[in-house]
């Protein structure tokens, strides 16, 4: 039996466990995540995010996320907003500017409140993109940032910009419908295409004026997602650097928008939503049943 709270950002769900009193074995998260992220078997989200002690001095929490398939993202905006909210409500900390070790790299959360002392939402210092080729990492030698880079991938063509948020991302401009795009069918076969060594996230852009972006993803680990707070991130950097947008824009997703700025310290903010849905305890024998399968 695992206590756990299901929390949203933009309709990008997420099962938060807290291991200060959940005590797991962190080997065991993989298997978890796809148990409880299953829509039909499990509880349903696109995937797990435990909250833990630091390893580091400096921090005052540390972050592990991992996708419905279960593997490992370094990093996940939506889900870091959520972490900061539970994590002042339960009185994990008490401060509402919290200093995160990832695998990342440190991620700052800041809890934004109303008057009233209520949360409105959170403001991220996600740091700093990152634009060199091998970071993002793309296979080959290094050449520096890749702003327009074209792939063929289910029998089409497309040209991309990378950015590393600490994960990877592609960004895919367009001035199409994005409704028309069939994310099911091409999101995949750029995820896991021989280019990106450490897969990718994937997402397609439309630049609707100089302070707005509408856009669709296709994530790394968990398939189409109503939002990507990273993937926001990476796409206003993409757009900032190829003069499509300057650098702050509300990002429009599936699930609602993200300001998003990139500012004059390098570091790139995202300001959002963050919302809990429900409270509760995972008692599938999800160990058992995993064993049996292996
Ligand atoms: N939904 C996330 C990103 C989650 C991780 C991603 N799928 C990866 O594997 O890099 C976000 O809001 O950033």
């Amino acid at each position: 039996m695992v206590r756990f709270t299901k929390m949203e950002g933009l309709g990008n769900d997420y099962i938060f466990i807290d291991n200060f009193a959940e005590r797991l074995p962190e080997e065991e998260f993989p298997v978890l995540a796809r148990a409880v992220s299953d829509r039909h078997f499990g509880v349903g989200a696109d995937g797990l995010i435990v909250i833990l002690p630091p390893t580091e001095p400096g921090f005052d929490l540390r972050f592990r996320m991992f996708n419905a398939d279960g593997s490992e993202g370094e990093m996940c905006g939506n889900g870091m907003r959520s972490f900061a909210r539970l994590a002042f409500e339960r009185g994990l900390v008490r401060k509402t500017r919290i200093r995160v070790q990832t695998l990342a790299g440190p991620v700052v959360p800041e809890i934004v409140l109303d008057e009233a002392g209520r949360v409105q939402g959170v403001r991220v210092d996600m740091g700093p993109p990152r634009l060199r080729s091998t970071e993002i990492p793309l296979t080959g030698p290094e050449r520096g940032p890749v702003l327009a880079e074209t792939v063929e991938a289910a029998g089409e063509s497309f040209t991309f910009a990378a950015v590393s948020m600490g994960n990877p991302h592609i960004v895919i401009f367009t001035d199409a419908d994005l409704d028309r795009i069939d994310l099911a069918h091409v999101g995949p076969a750029l995820e896991h295409h021989p280019l990106f060594p450490q897969r990718t996230n994937v997402h397609f852009v439309r630049p609707e004026g100089p302070g707005e972006l509408r856009m669709r993803t296709w994530e790394r680990g968990s398939g189409i997602t109503l939002a990507c707070g990273t993937g926001a991130c990476a796409a206003l950097v993409a757009a900032s650097l190829t003069g499509r947008s300057g650098r702050t824009a509300d990002v429009h997703l599936p699930g609602g928008t993200l300001r998003v700025e990139w500012a004059e310290d390098g570091h790139v903010y995202q300001t959002g939503p963050a919302n809990e849905v429900c409270r509760g305890e995972f008692t599938r024998d999800w160990r058992r049943e995993a064993a049996a399968r292996s």
